[in-house]
């Protein structure tokens, strides 16, 4: 199998602040992309830019901000996206194909499952799947917002060899060098820790939506499922080849020792938590340090409604998430187990109950 690279632009490179899509920029992305293309690569895009594109054709001045303005935009828009993308694609000899997504059909192993045919299928006939979020039908709550974990994920399910990020900048800085004009470039980055994700900030433009934060909360996601990212900028000809073969102007963020497996990577990041505990400091080092189960006795707060089998997150004292798992009780059983001992639950409840409230294989730390 040839390698797959999944490459995602940002409304930043494609539109100014006035909106409209800029031509020029999609006929060199798409003709980067070709040459990836003609390299023996399977590329998979994905784009953002149709809120950007379409705003000023409906007659908003600027980039609504409301979710109903930004969906007609968007509706008006992701036309012209995918017309300036076939176009620009058709040039080189290249077909290409739009799918929507949204965070709900990750959601849904069945629903991913069926992309998944999908996009199987258009790359075997030798077509460009170009992906955005279906912002129609996305509520604001379940939105992607930004399409960097729409990328991320869309990376995971397709077992890429890179996810590539362009955006309006070269890389993860020290800073947002738009504020902090000393700020250095951090060119790889070995583990995603706190730090990194303090460093990165929001958008510098009013097109863009995620900044960098989303771009390193994307790579986190990425590169827990094997996928190693590049977030940076390309403008010249030739760039997307240096870029995948490591010469990018940009960040690179490598893999993580140990990759999840797709069980954990939906459970972690595309299923929905139906409610939350939070535990005690003995029981965060047993979950997230000691690689141990979740027992009653180190709950503290139960909160939301939820079965046994659904998913829940966790908190640690502090309020701080600490990941996710599924839960073997229901919130109302929980309820009345929580804080107690081993013993004491075996006596409230028969031995007939798993006594974890969470078992380690079914635990992903966040
Ligand atoms: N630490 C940082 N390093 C680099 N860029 C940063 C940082 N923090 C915030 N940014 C901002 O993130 C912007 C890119 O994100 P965004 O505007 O959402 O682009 P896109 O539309 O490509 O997703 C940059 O233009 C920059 O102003
Ligand atoms: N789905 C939206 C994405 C919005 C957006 O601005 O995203 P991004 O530029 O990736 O931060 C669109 O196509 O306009």
């Amino acid at each position: 199998m040839s390698a797959r690279i999944v490459i995602k632009i940002g409304s930043s490179s494609l539109t100014g602040d006035e909106g409209g899509l800029n031509e020029r920029a999609i006929s060199y992305f798409a003709s980067e992309i070709a040459s990836l293309y003609k390299a023996g690569y399977e590329v998979l895009l994905v784009t953002s830019g149709a809120v950007a594109a379409g705003f000023r054709e409906i007659g908003y001045l600027f980039r609504p901000t409301l979710l109903h303005e930004k969906q007609a935009a968007a509706a008006v828009g992701q036309a012209l996206l995918m017309q300036a993308y076939r176009q620009a694609f058709g040039s080189h000899g290249i077909r290409s194909a739009q799918i929507l997504l949204t965070r709900n059909d990750f959601h849904s192993r069945k629903r991913m499952g069926n992309a998944s045919m999908t996009v199987e299928e258009l790359l075997r006939h030798g077509v460009i799947p170009v992906f955005n979020e279906n912002d129609t039908v996305s509520v604001d709550e379940l939105k992607f917002g930004d399409n960097d974990m729409l990328s991320a994920l869309v990376a995971n399910m397709v077992k890429a060899q890179h996810l590539i990020i362009i955006t309006d900048i070269d890389g993860l800085y020290t800073a947002d060098p738009r504020k902090h004009p000393h700020a250095q470039r951090l060119d790889r980055i070995e583990v995603i820790t706190e730090e990194i994700h303090l460093l990165a900030g929001g958008s510098g433009s009013s097109v863009g939506t995620g900044g960098m934060r989303s771009k390193v909360e994307a790579a986190k996601v990425a590169t827990r499922g094997g996928v190693p990212v590049f977030v940076g900028r390309i403008q010249e000809n030739g760039d997307m080849l240096k870029t995948v073969e490591g010469q990018g102007q940009g960040s690179y963020f490598d893999t993580t020792l140990s990759s999840l497996p797709m069980k954990k990577q939906w459970l972690g990041f595309m299923s929905t938590p139906l409610g939350s505990i939070r535990v005690d400091q003995g029981a965060e080092e047993a979950l997230v340090h000691g690689g141990h189960s979740l027992l009653p006795v180190g709950v503290l707060t139960v909160t939301g409604s939820f079965h046994a089998g659904d998913v829940v997150e966790v908190l640690g004292p502090d309020e701080r998430v600490l990941g996710r798992g599924i839960v073997n009780y229901d919130d109302a059983q929980l309820h009345e187990i929580k804080g107690l001992s081993s013993s004491e639950v075996l006596q409230k409840l028969g031995g007939f109950h798993r006594l974890e409230v969470i078992h380690r294989d079914e635990w992903v730390t966040l």
